[in-house]
Protein backbone atom coordinates (compact mmCIF):
# COMPACT_ATOMS: atom_id res chain seq x y z
CA UNK A 1 0.00 0.00 0.00
CA UNK A 2 2.68 2.54 1.01
CA UNK A 3 4.50 1.19 -2.20
CA UNK A 4 1.88 2.13 -4.50
CA UNK A 5 1.22 5.63 -2.38
CA UNK A 6 4.73 6.40 -2.99
CA UNK A 7 4.38 5.85 -6.79
CA UNK A 8 1.35 7.94 -7.00
CA UNK A 9 3.16 10.71 -5.40
CA UNK A 10 6.34 10.48 -7.73
CA UNK A 11 3.30 10.34 -10.61
CA UNK A 12 2.09 13.65 -9.12
CA UNK A 13 5.09 15.36 -8.40
CA UNK A 14 5.75 14.43 -12.55
CA UNK A 15 3.35 15.37 -13.65
CA UNK A 16 3.52 19.14 -11.15
CA UNK A 17 6.96 20.10 -12.61
CA UNK A 18 6.29 19.02 -16.63
CA UNK A 19 5.15 23.45 -17.11
CA UNK A 20 8.33 24.29 -15.37
CA UNK A 21 10.68 21.90 -17.15
CA UNK A 22 11.44 23.44 -20.73
CA UNK A 23 8.64 21.26 -21.99
CA UNK A 24 7.52 22.49 -25.35
CA UNK A 25 4.38 24.02 -25.75
CA UNK A 26 2.77 21.31 -27.89
CA UNK A 27 3.45 18.13 -25.64
CA UNK A 28 1.57 20.46 -23.13
CA UNK A 29 -1.07 20.96 -24.98
CA UNK A 30 -1.87 17.28 -25.68
CA UNK A 31 -1.15 16.49 -21.86
CA UNK A 32 -3.94 18.55 -21.54
CA UNK A 33 -5.64 17.17 -23.75
CA UNK A 34 -4.73 13.84 -22.24
CA UNK A 35 -6.27 14.66 -19.06
CA UNK A 36 -9.32 16.06 -20.32
CA UNK A 37 -10.13 13.03 -22.36
CA UNK A 38 -9.17 10.62 -19.36
CA UNK A 39 -11.86 12.66 -16.81
CA UNK A 40 -14.55 11.38 -19.37
CA UNK A 41 -13.27 7.89 -20.02
CA UNK A 42 -12.81 7.49 -16.78
CA UNK A 43 -16.68 7.75 -16.43
CA UNK A 44 -16.86 5.40 -19.05
CA UNK A 45 -15.10 3.11 -16.66
CA UNK A 46 -17.44 3.09 -13.75
CA UNK A 47 -20.16 2.86 -16.44
CA UNK A 48 -18.86 0.21 -18.91
CA UNK A 49 -16.27 -1.19 -17.49
CA UNK A 50 -17.59 -1.89 -13.94
CA UNK A 51 -20.99 -1.89 -14.45
CA UNK A 52 -21.55 -3.28 -17.66
CA UNK A 53 -23.58 -0.37 -19.36
CA UNK A 54 -22.30 0.70 -22.83
CA UNK A 55 -22.59 4.31 -23.81
CA UNK A 56 -21.64 5.87 -26.73
CA UNK A 57 -23.27 9.39 -25.82
CA UNK A 58 -20.69 10.79 -23.90
CA UNK A 59 -19.68 13.40 -25.96
CA UNK A 60 -22.98 14.43 -25.81
CA UNK A 61 -22.42 15.18 -21.78
CA UNK A 62 -19.09 16.83 -22.64
CA UNK A 63 -20.99 19.42 -24.73
CA UNK A 64 -23.69 19.83 -22.22
CA UNK A 65 -20.83 21.01 -19.81
CA UNK A 66 -19.07 22.97 -22.10
CA UNK A 67 -22.18 24.67 -23.93
CA UNK A 68 -23.55 25.53 -20.58
CA UNK A 69 -20.41 27.36 -19.20
CA UNK A 70 -19.79 29.07 -22.81
CA UNK A 71 -22.96 30.79 -23.06
CA UNK A 72 -23.14 31.85 -19.53
CA UNK A 73 -20.06 33.31 -19.82
CA UNK A 74 -20.40 35.06 -22.79
CA UNK A 75 -23.67 36.17 -23.22
CA UNK A 76 -24.32 37.31 -19.03
CA UNK A 77 -20.59 37.50 -18.13
CA UNK A 78 -21.44 34.57 -14.99
CA UNK A 79 -18.05 33.35 -13.33
CA UNK A 80 -17.01 30.22 -14.40
CA UNK A 81 -16.47 28.88 -10.95
CA UNK A 82 -20.76 28.98 -10.94
CA UNK A 83 -21.22 28.15 -14.37
CA UNK A 84 -19.81 24.74 -13.84
CA UNK A 85 -22.02 24.08 -10.87
CA UNK A 86 -24.78 25.40 -13.32
CA UNK A 87 -23.73 22.54 -15.95
CA UNK A 88 -23.23 20.23 -13.52
CA UNK A 89 -27.02 20.46 -12.37
CA UNK A 90 -28.35 20.97 -15.94
CA UNK A 91 -26.34 17.63 -16.81
CA UNK A 92 -27.70 15.88 -13.42
CA UNK A 93 -31.47 16.34 -14.56
CA UNK A 94 -31.05 15.62 -18.15
CA UNK A 95 -29.30 12.80 -17.19
CA UNK A 96 -31.40 11.46 -14.87
CA UNK A 97 -34.73 11.84 -17.17
CA UNK A 98 -32.24 9.31 -20.13
CA UNK A 99 -31.87 7.12 -17.12
CA UNK A 100 -35.58 6.79 -16.45
CA UNK A 101 -35.62 5.95 -20.17
CA UNK A 102 -33.13 3.94 -21.29
CA UNK A 103 -31.59 1.87 -17.99
CA UNK A 104 -34.61 -0.43 -17.97
CA UNK A 105 -33.49 -1.39 -21.44
CA UNK A 106 -30.81 -4.49 -21.55
CA UNK A 107 -29.12 -6.10 -24.08
CA UNK A 108 -28.41 -4.09 -27.60
CA UNK A 109 -31.35 -1.51 -26.71
CA UNK A 110 -29.15 0.59 -24.12
CA UNK A 111 -26.56 1.33 -26.41
CA UNK A 112 -28.22 2.00 -29.37
CA UNK A 113 -30.51 4.18 -27.00
CA UNK A 114 -27.08 5.68 -26.13
CA UNK A 115 -26.83 6.52 -29.55
CA UNK A 116 -29.79 7.80 -30.41
CA UNK A 117 -29.85 10.85 -27.15
CA UNK A 118 -25.97 11.40 -28.49
CA UNK A 119 -26.90 12.21 -31.72
CA UNK A 120 -30.27 14.30 -30.34
CA UNK A 121 -28.44 16.74 -27.81
CA UNK A 122 -25.68 16.99 -30.11
CA UNK A 123 -28.51 18.11 -33.08
CA UNK A 124 -30.09 20.40 -29.86
CA UNK A 125 -26.59 22.33 -29.43
CA UNK A 126 -25.93 22.36 -33.31
CA UNK A 127 -29.59 23.89 -34.12
CA UNK A 128 -30.13 26.59 -31.32
CA UNK A 129 -29.72 30.44 -32.80
CA UNK A 130 -28.50 31.24 -28.93
CA UNK A 131 -25.56 28.75 -29.09
CA UNK A 132 -24.84 29.98 -32.35
CA UNK A 133 -26.12 27.13 -34.57
CA UNK A 134 -22.50 25.36 -36.46
CA UNK A 135 -20.73 27.92 -35.65
CA UNK A 136 -21.01 28.21 -31.90
CA UNK A 137 -19.47 30.44 -29.08
CA UNK A 138 -16.45 32.85 -29.41
CA UNK A 139 -14.37 34.40 -27.54
CA UNK A 140 -15.34 32.27 -24.14
CA UNK A 141 -13.27 33.98 -21.14
CA UNK A 142 -10.17 32.51 -19.60
CA UNK A 143 -10.19 31.51 -16.08
CA UNK A 144 -8.96 32.92 -12.72
CA UNK A 145 -7.90 31.21 -9.83
CA UNK A 146 -7.79 33.46 -6.71
CA UNK A 147 -6.43 36.45 -8.80
CA UNK A 148 -3.83 34.20 -10.86
CA UNK A 149 -5.12 33.89 -14.78
CA UNK A 150 -5.06 30.41 -16.52
CA UNK A 151 -4.71 31.92 -20.06
CA UNK A 152 -1.86 30.09 -20.55
CA UNK A 153 -1.45 26.41 -21.53
CA UNK A 154 0.87 25.80 -18.73
CA UNK A 155 -1.01 27.03 -15.99
CA UNK A 156 -4.49 25.65 -16.86
CA UNK A 157 -2.33 22.48 -16.99
CA UNK A 158 -2.42 22.90 -13.09
CA UNK A 159 -6.57 23.07 -13.30
CA UNK A 160 -7.20 20.01 -15.86
CA UNK A 161 -4.81 17.70 -13.69
CA UNK A 162 -5.57 18.38 -10.52
CA UNK A 163 -9.42 17.36 -11.09
CA UNK A 164 -8.45 14.56 -13.21
CA UNK A 165 -6.36 13.12 -10.29
CA UNK A 166 -9.29 13.73 -7.93
CA UNK A 167 -11.41 12.37 -10.05
CA UNK A 168 -9.38 9.25 -10.29
CA UNK A 169 -8.68 8.82 -6.60
CA UNK A 170 -12.44 9.38 -6.08
CA UNK A 171 -14.00 6.52 -8.49
CA UNK A 172 -10.52 4.28 -7.01
CA UNK A 173 -11.99 5.22 -3.38
CA UNK A 174 -15.83 4.62 -4.66
CA UNK A 175 -15.26 1.22 -6.17
CA UNK A 176 -13.72 0.15 -2.97
CA UNK A 177 -16.62 0.68 -0.47
CA UNK A 178 -20.43 -0.56 0.18
CA UNK A 179 -21.98 1.48 -2.81
CA UNK A 180 -18.56 0.00 -4.99
CA UNK A 181 -19.24 -3.35 -4.19
CA UNK A 182 -23.07 -2.81 -5.01
CA UNK A 183 -21.99 -1.12 -8.57
CA UNK A 184 -19.64 -3.91 -9.12
CA UNK A 185 -22.20 -6.34 -8.68
CA UNK A 186 -24.37 -5.10 -11.31
CA UNK A 187 -22.41 -6.55 -14.23
CA UNK A 188 -23.10 -10.53 -13.21
CA UNK A 189 -27.10 -9.72 -13.60
CA UNK A 190 -29.63 -7.93 -10.82
CA UNK A 191 -30.38 -11.71 -9.31
CA UNK A 192 -27.76 -11.75 -6.74
CA UNK A 193 -27.30 -7.95 -5.87
CA UNK A 194 -31.46 -7.51 -5.31
CA UNK A 195 -31.01 -10.71 -3.29
CA UNK A 196 -29.04 -9.10 -0.73
CA UNK A 197 -30.92 -6.00 -0.70
CA UNK A 198 -29.54 -4.01 -3.36
CA UNK A 199 -31.18 -1.34 -5.74
CA UNK A 200 -29.75 -2.36 -8.87
CA UNK A 201 -31.86 0.10 -10.86
CA UNK A 202 -30.76 2.64 -8.40
CA UNK A 203 -26.98 1.74 -8.81
CA UNK A 204 -27.28 1.85 -12.16
CA UNK A 205 -28.99 5.55 -12.44
CA UNK A 206 -26.48 6.69 -10.15
CA UNK A 207 -23.40 5.13 -12.46
CA UNK A 208 -24.93 6.99 -15.32
CA UNK A 209 -25.07 10.26 -13.08
CA UNK A 210 -21.49 10.03 -12.14
CA UNK A 211 -20.05 9.25 -15.65
CA UNK A 212 -22.44 11.85 -17.34
CA UNK A 213 -20.72 14.72 -14.68
CA UNK A 214 -17.58 13.82 -15.11
CA UNK A 215 -18.21 14.20 -18.80
CA UNK A 216 -19.77 17.52 -18.51
CA UNK A 217 -16.64 18.42 -15.64
CA UNK A 218 -14.15 17.72 -18.75
CA UNK A 219 -16.44 19.83 -20.96
CA UNK A 220 -16.69 23.18 -19.16
CA UNK A 221 -12.86 22.76 -18.94
CA UNK A 222 -12.50 21.95 -22.19
CA UNK A 223 -14.48 25.22 -23.28
CA UNK A 224 -12.22 27.15 -21.05
CA UNK A 225 -9.17 25.92 -22.25
CA UNK A 226 -9.68 26.36 -26.67
CA UNK A 227 -11.85 29.54 -25.28
CA UNK A 228 -14.31 28.57 -28.02
CA UNK A 229 -17.15 26.02 -28.31
CA UNK A 230 -18.99 24.44 -31.61
CA UNK A 231 -20.71 21.26 -31.66
CA UNK A 232 -18.08 19.38 -33.54
CA UNK A 233 -16.58 17.79 -30.62
CA UNK A 234 -19.75 16.74 -29.22
CA UNK A 235 -20.96 14.83 -32.30
CA UNK A 236 -21.63 10.72 -31.84
CA UNK A 237 -18.00 9.95 -33.38
CA UNK A 238 -16.14 11.50 -30.47
CA UNK A 239 -18.41 9.77 -28.36
CA UNK A 240 -17.33 6.28 -30.04
CA UNK A 241 -14.03 7.67 -29.72
CA UNK A 242 -13.86 7.73 -25.79
CA UNK A 243 -15.59 4.62 -25.52
CA UNK A 244 -12.39 3.44 -27.97
CA UNK A 245 -10.15 4.95 -25.31
CA UNK A 246 -11.37 3.46 -22.24
CA UNK A 247 -11.40 0.04 -23.95
CA UNK A 248 -8.19 0.43 -25.27
CA UNK A 249 -6.85 1.35 -21.83
CA UNK A 250 -8.34 -1.17 -19.66
CA UNK A 251 -12.33 -0.07 -19.23
CA UNK A 252 -12.10 -2.28 -15.89
CA UNK A 253 -9.26 0.25 -14.63
CA UNK A 254 -9.20 3.60 -13.47
CA UNK A 255 -5.82 4.20 -15.35
CA UNK A 256 -7.03 2.35 -18.50
CA UNK A 257 -8.71 5.51 -18.53
CA UNK A 258 -5.62 7.48 -19.07
CA UNK A 259 -3.63 4.54 -20.68
CA UNK A 260 -6.67 4.71 -23.47
CA UNK A 261 -6.46 8.76 -23.17
CA UNK A 262 -2.74 8.99 -23.63
CA UNK A 263 -2.40 6.68 -26.09
CA UNK A 264 -5.00 7.76 -28.34
CA UNK A 265 -4.38 11.51 -28.39
CA UNK A 266 -0.54 10.97 -28.53
CA UNK A 267 -0.45 8.71 -31.24
CA UNK A 268 -3.76 9.76 -33.22
CA UNK A 269 -2.06 13.22 -33.86
CA UNK A 270 1.10 11.37 -34.78
CA UNK A 271 -0.68 9.46 -37.40
CA UNK A 272 -2.29 12.49 -38.71
CA UNK A 273 1.35 13.70 -39.45
CA UNK A 274 2.71 10.65 -40.62
CA UNK A 275 0.09 8.89 -42.71
CA UNK A 276 -0.81 11.46 -45.44
CA UNK A 277 2.99 11.61 -46.01
CA UNK A 278 2.77 8.09 -46.64
CA UNK A 279 -0.40 7.75 -48.69
CA UNK A 280 -0.79 11.33 -49.74
CA UNK A 281 -4.12 13.19 -49.99
CA UNK A 282 -6.01 14.50 -46.49
CA UNK A 283 -8.04 11.12 -45.51
CA UNK A 284 -8.85 10.68 -41.90
CA UNK A 285 -6.05 7.52 -42.11
CA UNK A 286 -5.61 7.53 -38.51
CA UNK A 287 -9.14 6.39 -37.67
CA UNK A 288 -9.01 3.62 -39.90
CA UNK A 289 -5.14 2.60 -38.25
CA UNK A 290 -7.23 3.06 -34.96
CA UNK A 291 -10.12 0.63 -36.27
CA UNK A 292 -7.95 -2.11 -37.19
CA UNK A 293 -5.59 -1.77 -33.95
CA UNK A 294 -9.05 -1.91 -31.49
CA UNK A 295 -9.53 -5.16 -33.21
CA UNK A 296 -6.04 -6.36 -32.65
CA UNK A 297 -5.96 -5.14 -28.50
CA UNK A 298 -9.40 -6.79 -28.04
CA UNK A 299 -8.20 -10.17 -29.52
CA UNK A 300 -4.69 -10.14 -27.78
CA UNK A 301 -5.36 -8.03 -24.49
CA UNK A 302 -9.53 -7.99 -24.02
CA UNK A 303 -8.53 -6.81 -20.38
CA UNK A 304 -6.65 -3.68 -22.70
CA UNK A 305 -3.47 -2.14 -22.22
CA UNK A 306 -3.11 -1.17 -18.70
CA UNK A 307 -3.11 -4.84 -17.00
CA UNK A 308 -0.55 -5.62 -19.23
CA UNK A 309 1.76 -2.24 -19.53
CA UNK A 310 1.60 -2.73 -15.22
CA UNK A 311 2.68 -6.09 -15.57
CA UNK A 312 5.52 -5.17 -17.83
CA UNK A 313 6.45 -2.54 -15.50
CA UNK A 314 7.19 -5.26 -13.27
CA UNK A 315 6.91 -6.39 -9.89
CA UNK A 316 6.73 -2.35 -8.62
CA UNK A 317 3.99 -1.27 -11.11
CA UNK A 318 2.12 -4.68 -11.21
CA UNK A 319 1.25 -2.55 -6.87
CA UNK A 320 -0.85 -0.61 -9.73
CA UNK A 321 -3.14 -2.99 -9.75
CA UNK A 322 -6.18 -3.06 -7.23
CA UNK A 323 -4.88 -4.89 -4.46
CA UNK A 324 -6.45 -8.48 -3.97
CA UNK A 325 -4.92 -8.53 -0.29
CA UNK A 326 -6.51 -5.74 2.05
CA UNK A 327 -4.90 -4.68 4.91
CA UNK A 328 -6.57 -6.13 8.11
CA UNK A 329 -7.40 -3.01 10.39
CA UNK A 330 -10.95 -4.15 11.57
CA UNK A 331 -10.38 -6.02 14.73
CA UNK A 332 -12.94 -4.37 17.14
CA UNK A 333 -14.69 -2.63 15.12
CA UNK A 334 -18.43 -2.84 16.85
CA UNK A 335 -20.45 -5.08 15.52
CA UNK A 336 -23.20 -4.42 12.87
CA UNK A 337 -27.04 -3.63 13.87
CA UNK A 338 -29.16 -7.44 14.39
CA UNK A 339 -32.19 -8.21 13.67
CA UNK A 340 -34.80 -9.38 16.25
CA UNK A 341 -34.46 -13.25 16.25
CA UNK A 342 -37.46 -15.58 15.76
CA UNK A 343 -38.29 -17.57 19.23
CA UNK A 344 -37.22 -21.34 18.89
CA UNK A 345 -40.67 -23.03 17.65
CA UNK A 346 -42.31 -19.62 16.44
CA UNK A 347 -44.18 -20.12 13.11
CA UNK A 348 -41.59 -18.71 10.27
CA UNK A 349 -42.92 -19.65 6.68
CA UNK A 350 -46.30 -20.27 6.22
CA UNK A 351 -46.28 -21.53 2.22
CA UNK A 352 -50.15 -21.51 1.35
CA UNK A 353 -51.25 -23.17 -1.75
CA UNK A 354 -48.97 -21.35 -3.97
CA UNK A 355 -49.13 -22.28 -7.53
CA UNK A 356 -47.13 -20.92 -10.52
CA UNK A 357 -48.34 -21.34 -14.15
CA UNK A 358 -45.73 -21.21 -17.44
CA UNK A 359 -48.82 -21.06 -20.25
CA UNK A 360 -50.49 -23.68 -19.89
CA UNK A 361 -47.50 -25.59 -17.03
CA UNK A 362 -48.14 -26.02 -13.82
CA UNK A 363 -45.07 -26.04 -12.39
CA UNK A 364 -46.33 -25.58 -8.64
CA UNK A 365 -49.42 -26.98 -8.35
CA UNK A 366 -51.35 -25.41 -4.49
CA UNK A 367 -48.24 -26.69 -2.68
CA UNK A 368 -48.37 -25.61 1.48
CA UNK A 369 -46.11 -26.27 3.87
CA UNK A 370 -44.52 -24.38 7.11
CA UNK A 371 -41.50 -23.96 8.87
CA UNK A 372 -40.57 -22.98 12.28
CA UNK A 373 -37.79 -21.22 13.36
CA UNK A 374 -34.94 -23.61 14.60
CA UNK A 375 -35.83 -26.13 12.11
CA UNK A 376 -34.21 -27.58 8.40
CA UNK A 377 -36.74 -28.50 6.19
CA UNK A 378 -35.83 -30.62 3.39
CA UNK A 379 -37.63 -29.95 -0.28
CA UNK A 380 -37.19 -32.35 -2.90
CA UNK A 381 -37.99 -34.33 -5.62
CA UNK A 382 -36.70 -35.19 -8.95
CA UNK A 383 -35.49 -33.10 -11.38
CA UNK A 384 -38.77 -31.06 -12.88
CA UNK A 385 -40.25 -31.54 -9.99
CA UNK A 386 -41.15 -27.73 -9.35
CA UNK A 387 -38.34 -27.06 -6.43
CA UNK A 388 -36.62 -24.40 -7.61
CA UNK A 389 -39.67 -22.78 -8.77
CA UNK A 390 -41.29 -22.93 -5.34
CA UNK A 391 -37.72 -21.60 -4.05
CA UNK A 392 -38.36 -18.75 -6.66
CA UNK A 393 -41.94 -18.21 -5.11
CA UNK A 394 -40.77 -17.73 -1.67
CA UNK A 395 -37.99 -15.42 -2.38
CA UNK A 396 -39.72 -13.53 -4.60
CA UNK A 397 -37.89 -13.97 -8.01
CA UNK A 398 -41.27 -15.39 -9.74
CA UNK A 399 -44.79 -13.78 -8.69
CA UNK A 400 -47.25 -15.97 -7.53
CA UNK A 401 -49.85 -17.42 -9.91
CA UNK A 402 -52.13 -18.19 -6.97
CA UNK A 403 -51.80 -18.53 -2.87
CA UNK A 404 -49.86 -16.70 -0.69
CA UNK A 405 -46.49 -17.18 1.42
CA UNK A 406 -46.41 -15.16 4.93
CA UNK A 407 -43.00 -14.78 6.78
CA UNK A 408 -43.33 -14.15 10.10
CA UNK A 409 -46.90 -13.39 10.66
CA UNK A 410 -46.35 -11.03 6.97
CA UNK A 411 -47.39 -11.77 3.91
CA UNK A 412 -44.85 -11.52 0.94
CA UNK A 413 -46.04 -12.90 -1.70
CA UNK A 414 -45.45 -9.83 -4.82
CA UNK A 415 -43.32 -8.42 -2.70
CA UNK A 416 -39.95 -8.39 -4.82
CA UNK A 417 -36.22 -10.45 -3.57
CA UNK A 418 -34.76 -6.90 -2.57
CA UNK A 419 -37.86 -6.38 0.08
CA UNK A 420 -37.85 -9.98 0.92
CA UNK A 421 -34.42 -9.75 2.12
CA UNK A 422 -35.06 -6.75 4.03
CA UNK A 423 -37.29 -8.84 5.93
CA UNK A 424 -35.21 -11.35 6.76
CA UNK A 425 -34.63 -14.28 4.17
CA UNK A 426 -31.29 -14.79 2.69
CA UNK A 427 -30.40 -17.23 -0.15
CA UNK A 428 -27.89 -18.82 -2.33
CA UNK A 429 -28.03 -19.79 -5.55
CA UNK A 430 -28.11 -23.20 -7.44
CA UNK A 431 -25.73 -21.74 -10.15
CA UNK A 432 -23.14 -19.90 -7.25
CA UNK A 433 -23.04 -16.17 -8.54
CA UNK A 434 -20.58 -14.01 -7.34
CA UNK A 435 -17.91 -11.58 -8.50
CA UNK A 436 -14.95 -13.60 -9.28
CA UNK A 437 -12.84 -10.45 -8.99
CA UNK A 438 -13.20 -9.41 -5.87
CA UNK A 439 -11.83 -11.21 -2.99
CA UNK A 440 -13.71 -13.62 -0.81
CA UNK A 441 -14.10 -11.42 2.33
CA UNK A 442 -15.21 -8.69 -0.16
CA UNK A 443 -17.79 -10.88 -1.32
CA UNK A 444 -19.28 -11.83 1.84
CA UNK A 445 -19.27 -8.33 2.77
CA UNK A 446 -21.95 -7.99 0.28
CA UNK A 447 -23.99 -9.73 2.27
CA UNK A 448 -23.87 -7.00 5.21
CA UNK A 449 -25.36 -4.11 2.69
CA UNK A 450 -28.18 -3.91 4.21
CA UNK A 451 -26.76 -3.33 7.62
CA UNK A 452 -25.32 -0.47 6.53
CA UNK A 453 -25.68 3.14 4.91
CA UNK A 454 -23.04 5.04 3.34
CA UNK A 455 -23.87 5.90 -0.20
CA UNK A 456 -21.46 7.35 -2.92
CA UNK A 457 -20.00 10.92 -1.64
CA UNK A 458 -19.21 9.45 1.60
CA UNK A 459 -16.91 6.66 -0.24
CA UNK A 460 -15.49 9.41 -2.19
CA UNK A 461 -14.32 11.44 0.39
CA UNK A 462 -13.42 8.00 2.58
CA UNK A 463 -16.29 9.07 5.13
CA UNK A 464 -17.05 5.41 5.22
CA UNK A 465 -13.84 3.73 6.63
CA UNK A 466 -15.56 2.60 10.21
CA UNK A 467 -18.49 1.21 8.83
CA UNK A 468 -16.27 -0.56 6.61
CA UNK A 469 -14.42 -2.20 9.43
CA UNK A 470 -17.44 -3.08 10.98
CA UNK A 471 -18.68 -4.58 7.56
CA UNK A 472 -15.32 -6.29 6.76
CA UNK A 473 -15.58 -7.32 10.27
CA UNK A 474 -18.81 -9.17 10.31
CA UNK A 475 -17.85 -11.05 7.02
CA UNK A 476 -14.53 -12.39 8.63
CA UNK A 477 -16.73 -13.62 11.60
CA UNK A 478 -18.86 -15.17 9.07
CA UNK A 479 -16.27 -16.61 7.45
CA UNK A 480 -14.92 -17.88 10.57
CA UNK A 481 -18.50 -19.51 11.57
CA UNK A 482 -18.49 -21.69 8.33
CA UNK A 483 -14.59 -22.64 8.03
CA UNK A 484 -13.39 -20.16 5.39
CA UNK A 485 -11.45 -17.21 7.60
CA UNK A 486 -8.12 -18.23 6.31
CA UNK A 487 -9.62 -18.31 2.95
CA UNK A 488 -10.14 -14.77 3.19
CA UNK A 489 -7.87 -12.80 0.89
CA UNK A 490 -8.61 -15.37 -1.99
CA UNK A 491 -10.22 -14.37 -5.54
CA UNK A 492 -13.22 -15.47 -5.45
CA UNK A 493 -13.37 -16.72 -9.20
CA UNK A 494 -10.58 -18.93 -7.77
CA UNK A 495 -12.57 -21.59 -5.37
CA UNK A 496 -13.38 -24.54 -6.34
CA UNK A 497 -17.25 -25.31 -6.37
CA UNK A 498 -17.46 -26.64 -2.27
CA UNK A 499 -15.87 -23.52 -1.19
CA UNK A 500 -17.73 -21.16 -3.73
CA UNK A 501 -21.28 -22.55 -1.95
CA UNK A 502 -19.64 -22.09 0.95
CA UNK A 503 -19.09 -18.54 0.50
CA UNK A 504 -22.43 -18.34 -0.77
CA UNK A 505 -23.64 -19.33 2.65
CA UNK A 506 -21.44 -16.89 4.95
CA UNK A 507 -22.56 -13.79 2.12
CA UNK A 508 -26.00 -15.24 3.24
CA UNK A 509 -25.36 -15.10 7.02
CA UNK A 510 -23.62 -11.89 7.02
CA UNK A 511 -27.34 -10.20 5.94
CA UNK A 512 -27.87 -11.55 9.53
CA UNK A 513 -31.27 -13.76 8.27
CA UNK A 514 -34.17 -15.09 10.10
CA UNK A 515 -34.39 -17.54 7.91
CA UNK A 516 -31.43 -19.37 5.03
CA UNK A 517 -32.67 -20.74 1.95
CA UNK A 518 -30.05 -23.14 0.32
CA UNK A 519 -30.94 -23.91 -3.44
CA UNK A 520 -29.55 -27.03 -4.31
CA UNK A 521 -26.34 -26.68 -2.19
CA UNK A 522 -24.79 -30.05 -2.48
CA UNK A 523 -25.29 -30.03 -6.43
CA UNK A 524 -21.97 -30.78 -8.34
CA UNK A 525 -19.76 -31.21 -5.22
CA UNK A 526 -17.75 -33.88 -4.40
CA UNK A 527 -17.73 -36.44 -1.13
CA UNK A 528 -15.65 -34.65 1.07
CA UNK A 529 -16.88 -31.22 -0.30
CA UNK A 530 -20.80 -32.33 0.06
CA UNK A 531 -19.37 -33.74 4.11
CA UNK A 532 -18.10 -30.56 4.46
CA UNK A 533 -21.18 -28.44 3.75
CA UNK A 534 -23.74 -31.05 6.03
CA UNK A 535 -21.17 -30.03 8.91
CA UNK A 536 -21.89 -26.45 8.46
CA UNK A 537 -25.42 -26.80 8.30
CA UNK A 538 -25.37 -28.75 11.31
CA UNK A 539 -23.79 -26.51 12.99
CA UNK A 540 -25.73 -23.86 11.97
CA UNK A 541 -28.72 -25.90 13.02
CA UNK A 542 -27.22 -26.28 16.73
CA UNK A 543 -26.55 -22.34 16.44
CA UNK A 544 -30.77 -22.32 15.88
CA UNK A 545 -30.48 -21.40 12.87
CA UNK A 546 -33.85 -22.37 10.16
CA UNK A 547 -33.06 -22.96 6.91
CA UNK A 548 -34.75 -24.42 3.66
CA UNK A 549 -32.54 -27.09 1.92
CA UNK A 550 -33.73 -27.56 -1.65
CA UNK A 551 -32.03 -30.57 -2.54
CA UNK A 552 -32.22 -33.17 -5.35
CA UNK A 553 -29.79 -35.79 -3.45
CA UNK A 554 -32.03 -37.54 -1.30
CA UNK A 555 -29.20 -39.26 0.73
CA UNK A 556 -28.00 -35.52 1.76
CA UNK A 557 -30.77 -34.09 3.43
CA UNK A 558 -31.68 -37.53 5.37
CA UNK A 559 -29.90 -36.65 8.44
CA UNK A 560 -29.88 -33.20 7.58
CA UNK A 561 -33.40 -32.34 8.28
CA UNK A 562 -36.44 -31.85 10.66
CA UNK A 563 -38.81 -32.70 8.42
CA UNK A 564 -39.12 -33.21 4.64
CA UNK A 565 -41.40 -32.29 1.88
CA UNK A 566 -41.45 -34.34 -1.54
CA UNK A 567 -42.79 -32.82 -4.84
CA UNK A 568 -43.71 -34.88 -7.69
CA UNK A 569 -44.54 -33.47 -11.12
CA UNK A 570 -45.38 -29.63 -9.15
CA UNK A 571 -47.49 -31.36 -6.36
CA UNK A 572 -46.81 -32.41 -2.85
CA UNK A 573 -46.21 -35.73 -2.97
CA UNK A 574 -45.70 -36.19 0.41
CA UNK A 575 -44.36 -34.52 3.82
CA UNK A 576 -42.79 -35.94 6.81
CA UNK A 577 -39.72 -36.80 8.95
CA UNK A 578 -36.76 -38.42 7.01
CA UNK A 579 -37.62 -41.71 7.96
CA UNK A 580 -41.58 -41.42 6.59
CA UNK A 581 -40.04 -40.23 3.76
CA UNK A 582 -37.58 -43.14 3.15
CA UNK A 583 -39.89 -45.47 3.76
CA UNK A 584 -42.51 -44.38 1.48
CA UNK A 585 -42.81 -46.31 -1.75
CA UNK A 586 -44.28 -43.80 -3.33
CA UNK A 587 -41.16 -41.34 -2.77
CA UNK A 588 -39.08 -44.35 -4.05
CA UNK A 589 -41.21 -44.97 -6.99
CA UNK A 590 -41.29 -40.81 -8.07
CA UNK A 591 -37.02 -41.06 -7.68
CA UNK A 592 -37.17 -44.38 -9.68
CA UNK A 593 -39.05 -43.15 -11.80
CA UNK A 594 -41.93 -46.23 -11.77
CA UNK A 595 -45.51 -46.02 -10.90
CA UNK A 596 -46.86 -45.62 -7.85
N1 LIG B 1 -39.37 -19.84 -16.62
C1 LIG B 1 -39.99 -20.98 -16.98
N2 LIG B 1 -40.79 -21.02 -18.05
C2 LIG B 1 -41.43 -22.16 -18.41
N3 LIG B 1 -41.33 -23.31 -17.74
C3 LIG B 1 -40.55 -23.34 -16.67
C4 LIG B 1 -39.82 -22.18 -16.22
N4 LIG B 1 -39.11 -22.50 -15.10
C5 LIG B 1 -39.37 -23.80 -14.88
N5 LIG B 1 -40.22 -24.30 -15.80
C6 LIG B 1 -40.75 -25.67 -15.85
O1 LIG B 1 -41.36 -25.92 -14.60
C7 LIG B 1 -41.12 -27.25 -14.20
C8 LIG B 1 -40.48 -27.27 -12.82
O2 LIG B 1 -39.13 -26.77 -12.94
P1 LIG B 1 -38.16 -26.55 -11.71
O3 LIG B 1 -36.90 -25.97 -12.23
O4 LIG B 1 -38.88 -25.82 -10.65
O5 LIG B 1 -37.90 -28.03 -11.25
P2 LIG B 1 -36.83 -28.57 -10.19
O6 LIG B 1 -37.55 -29.51 -9.34
O7 LIG B 1 -36.15 -27.46 -9.55
O8 LIG B 1 -35.85 -29.35 -11.16
P3 LIG B 1 -34.24 -29.46 -11.13
O9 LIG B 1 -33.89 -30.40 -10.05
O10 LIG B 1 -33.94 -30.00 -12.50
O11 LIG B 1 -33.74 -28.07 -10.92
C9 LIG B 1 -40.26 -27.89 -15.28
O12 LIG B 1 -41.11 -28.61 -16.14
C10 LIG B 1 -39.67 -26.72 -15.98
O13 LIG B 1 -39.40 -27.02 -17.33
Amino acid sequence: MLLRNRLFLALVVLLASLPVLPVPEFWITQLNYVGLYAIVSLGLVLLTGVSGLTSFGQAAFVGLGAYTSAWLSTAHGVSPWLTLWVGVALTVVVALVLAAITLRMSGHYLPLATIAWGLSLYYAMSNMEFLGKYDGILGVPAMNLFGISLASGRSYYYLIWLVALLAAIAVIHLLDSRAGRAIRALKGGTTMAEAMGISTYRYKVLVFVIAAVLAAVSGWLFAHFQRTVNPSPFGLNKGIEYLFMAVLGGVGHVWGAFTGAAVVKLVEDQLQVILPKLFGGNGNYEIIVFGIVLVVVLKVAPQGLFPGLAKAFGAIAGRWMPPTQRVRDWDGAPALPERDKPVAGELLLDVQAVRKQFGGLVAVNDVSFTIRAGEIIGLIGPNGAGKSTTFNLITGVLGLTRGQVLFRGQPVGGLSSREIAERGMSRTFQHVKMLPDMTVLENVALGGYLRSRHGVFAAMLRLDRDEEKRLFAEAERQLARIGMAGQMHELAGNLALGPARLMEIARALCTDPALLLLDEPAAGLRHKEKQALAEVLRQLKAEGMSILLVEHDMDFVMNLTDRIVVMEFGTKLIEGTPQDVQQSPAVRAAYLGTEH
